[in-house]
């Protein structure tokens, strides 16, 4: 298969990380014979510092011209510690998921068996845990109205959720419960939030049409408590776009980093492969950040496209590593092996 893959690494450890992954998605193509050409392009706060936009209309014209878009990840601390700046990294990001229409974020947590005691969570809480976390991406209070009154006292944000919106990614995550083990978890905060009682009215209207998946409503607060009281009794969940920001990322300690945990953004143009991290900017430059959230991206990428074997393959081969202990420091303190050191690894151990 020809693909052409447009490369945003973006900030802080996005460059190590996404070329761990070019690495391996390499590997793959030359054990399976598939001709991948890359198109790398500007995002975040390296993109303001070139060309003063961190989404420029060039990036957009090569993730649009591309089979699919490898992401870093954005961040910079210079903007994060200046409130009042105003051009932020994370307007490209936030600006790339609503061009390209990337309505739906998928995060798979799943526990690995080698890293079981690599959890804070105790092990017969968090062995087998096996969830979907469905996040809507282009909704909700990261794109309502925002501003500050003119004596700079008040600040707003406004949530919104039309309708569409939620129907489109409520349908998805019926469609992911019915192959997965049929439940679904709808996860709000409808005793407080007009937005929140429109999920569920629609989901409500929705259930008569998916009579085989057991459906059940948690409001958020309740859900960040059971996610990590008891994980394994989610399947699919899914929910507006903050809530699943925060809650995958809580959903992380289940596997025993934040580095482990990958994802694809879908919807109505290409698709979006990234890590669920930041740009850790503490550890940019250091060869030490965990890759393996992007590379388990390039795998949900080539599965995307059918290459289910490749896909699979990524999967043994870091399921091998973190067997073997060739781990970052974020998982091993003891024994820790660089970021392209587990890249390198991975990559060698694909082509045999
Ligand atoms: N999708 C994106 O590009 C995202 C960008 N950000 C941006 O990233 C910057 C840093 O944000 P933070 O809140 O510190 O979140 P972060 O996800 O970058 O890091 C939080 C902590 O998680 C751990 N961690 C994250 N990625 C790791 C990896 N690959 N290997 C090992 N450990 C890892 C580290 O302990 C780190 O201190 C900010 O500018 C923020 O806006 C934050 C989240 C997502
Ligand atoms: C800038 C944020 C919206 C990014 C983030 O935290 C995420 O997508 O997980
Ligand atoms: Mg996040």
């Amino acid at each position: 298969m020809k693909l052409n893959i447009a490369v945003l690494a973006g900030d802080g450890i996005g460059p190590e990380i996404v070329a761990q992954a070019q690495k391996v998605i390499n590997a793959v193509a030359t054990k399976f014979n598939h001709e991948i050409s890359y198109t790398p392009a500007l995002v975040g706060a390296t993109a303001i510092d070139q060309v003063g936009d961190p989404y420029p209309e060039a990036t957009h014209q090569i993730c649009m011209d591309s089979d699919a878009v490898l992401f870093g990840a954005i961040g910079d601390p210079k903007f994060d510690n200046d409130p009042k700046a105003k051009v932020r990294p994370e307007q490209g990001l936030l600006a790339m998921r609503k061009k390209l229409g990337l309505y739906a974020n998928i995060r798979p947590v799943a526990t690995f068996p080698s890293l079981l005691d690599k959890s804070p969570l105790r092990k017969d809480i968090v062995e087998g845990a096996d969830l979907l976390v469905v996040r809507e991406l282009t909704g909700g209070i990261y794109f309502g109205e925002k501003g500050r009154s003119e004596d700079l006292k008040k600040a707003f944000d406004t949530c919104t959720y039309t309708t569409d919106e939620i129907e489109r990614i409520l349908k998805l995550a019926f469609a992911y419960a019915a192959k997965r083990n049929k439940r679904l978890t709808i996860v709000d905060k409808a005793n407080v939030l007009a937005t929140s009682r429109l999920w569920r009215e629609t989901a409500q209207a929705m259930e008569p049409d998916y009579k085989d998946i057991e459906v059940d409503y948690m409001f958020v607060d309740n859900a960040a408590m059971q996610l990590i009281q008891w994980p394994k009794k989610f399947d699919v969940m899914v929910t507006e776009n903050m809530f699943g920001d925060i809650l995958s990322d809580e959903a992380s300690v289940i596997t025993g980093s934040l580095g482990l945990l990958p994802s694809a953004s879908v919807g109505v143009h290409t698709s979006v492969f990234e890590p669920i991290h930041g740009s850790y900017p503490q550890a940019a430059g250091k060869n030490i950040a965990n890759p393996v959230a992007t590379v388990l991206s390039a795998a949900m990428l080539l599965e995307s496209f059918d290459l289910l074997e490749e896909a699979e393959l990524i999967r043994q081969a870091v399921n091998k590593s973190l067997e073997q202990g060739i781990v970052t420091e974020d998982i091993s303190k003891e024994k820790p092996y660089k970021t392209s050191q587990v890249g390198d690894w991975l990559a060698s151990y694909i082509t045999g």
